[in-house]
């Protein structure tokens, strides 16, 4: 049976939602500290006892983790509605070819709201 296993991450990141009615909140400019769970599933090797060292998870969402810390997420190609659902998506989409494993990637906005992406 498949095992999943998850680090989290931490951002900090501005954005504003553009397509959100006259005199909304979220239409206006504001921050967040981004919480990102990126999940991965897989078969434990009887060796090492894991399905990845977390490590390497770590080491393959860096690259995506810097495009995304102290930046206007806006400006970022593909973010232009830059909404949990948007991110988690285009995190999954940054992410998979690299690693194939992916099973979910989680955003948390706030303490309280957040989203889950597991693919199509
Ligand atoms: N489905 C979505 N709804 C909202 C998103 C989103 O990405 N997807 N985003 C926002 C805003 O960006 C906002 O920053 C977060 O909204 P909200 O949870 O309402 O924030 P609060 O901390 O103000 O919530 P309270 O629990 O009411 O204090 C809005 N909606
Ligand atoms: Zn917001």
């Amino acid at each position: 049976m498949a095992t999943e296993i998850y680090k989290e991450f931490y951002f900090e990141a501005a954005h504003k939602l553009p397509h959100v009615p006259t005199g909304h909140k979220c239409g206006r400019l504001h921050g967040h500290s981004f919480k990102v769970r990126i999940c991965i599933s897989g078969e434990v090797d009887p060796h090492t006892g894991w399905i990845m060292d977390f490590s390497d998870l770590k080491a393959a969402f860096k690259p995506i983790w810097e495009r995304l810390d102290h930046h206007y997420l806006n400006d970022i190609p593909g973010l232009e509605n830059p909404t949990s659902e948007v991110l988690a998506r285009w995190i999954w989409e940054q992410l998979k070819p690299d690693l194939p494993e992916l099973s979910g990637v989680e955003i948390m906005e706030t303490c309280t709201s957040g989203c889950r992406y597991r693919g199509e």
